[in-house]
């Protein structure tokens, strides 16, 4: 027998048998989780990275919404993330917004080279609160850190919103270098486990503060300290 962890709730799942679930769909924890924030900041192109570790530089924009699926094995739990992917695009906010509801978790990402979409998010946080279930998971995504010479939005910013909004964390990543793609969903995907009644044993969420950040581990205490400077990528 099978189980399966929908946050929450366990269904069995009989390999083989009539659920038509087969050994490979099998799952210690399954976790929805959409992912929001302006047009052309790299959504789809971290999900790329995420699921093939090669970047592929998208030629249009998502239409509505795409899924994927991505599984991660967290020290020997397995764990399928359900990925939404959505539109940046303002014409389809109406569309996606239906998305977010019963997501477990929200990666909001900006485009550290465009400080309009670092602007943006407090409008993302408030429709994923607004839309989405009561405490969902969320992070910061500062995308295209490659891009160091055109950086617009100061990392230590994101720190400071993060901590004013109540997310998880604050990451900068590339999709272009593969740079901290992995360790973004890793992330969440451990809060998750543990907001759902698992025990994941990992030395950053031993820590007091649940805020980690770029490249280095800080509590919130350490981020109000940190010198304005820009971070390295
Ligand atoms: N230099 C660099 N370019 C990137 C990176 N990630 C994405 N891009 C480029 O940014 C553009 C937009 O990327 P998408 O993944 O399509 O953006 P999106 O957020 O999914 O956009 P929508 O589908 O409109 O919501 C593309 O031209 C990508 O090649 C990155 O990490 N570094």
């Amino acid at each position: 027998m099978q189980w399966c962890k929908w946050a929450g709730k366990w269904k069995s799942h009989l390999p083989g048998q009539s659920t038509g679930v087969q050994e490979e769909d099998a799952c210690d924890f399954l976790f929805k989780i959409i992912f929001v924030g302006d047009s052309n900041v790299g959504k789809t192109c971290i999900i790329h990275s995420l699921k093939s570790g090669e970047f592929r530089d998208k030629q249009h924009n998502t239409i509505g919404v795409d899924f994927t699926v991505h599984t991660m094995d967290i020290d020997g739990k397995r764990v399928k993330m359900q990925i939404w992917d959505t539109a940046g695009q303002e014409r389809f906010r109406t569309i996606t917004q239906n998305y977010y509801r019963s997501a477990h978790g929200a990666m909001i990402a900006y485009d550290l080279t465009r400080r309009s979409t670092f602007d943006s998010l407090p409008h993302w946080i408030h429709a994923v609160e607004q839309y989405g279930v009561a405490n969902v998971v969320f992070v910061l995504i500062g995308n295209k850190c490659d891009l160091q010479p055109h950086r617009q939005v100061l990392f230590e910013d994101a720190c400071t919103l993060a901590e004013q909004k109540g997310a998880l964390a604050a990451l900068e990543t590339s999709a272009k270098e593969n740079h901290n793609v992995q360790e973004a969903f890793e992330l969440m995907a451990r809060e998750l486990i543990v907001r759902n009644g698992g025990i994941v044993p990992h030395e950053a969420l031993s820590d007091s503060s649940n805020l980690f950040l770029y490249a280095e581990t800080h509590s919130i205490g350490e981020v109000e300290s940190l010198e304005k400077k820009s971070c390295e990528c």
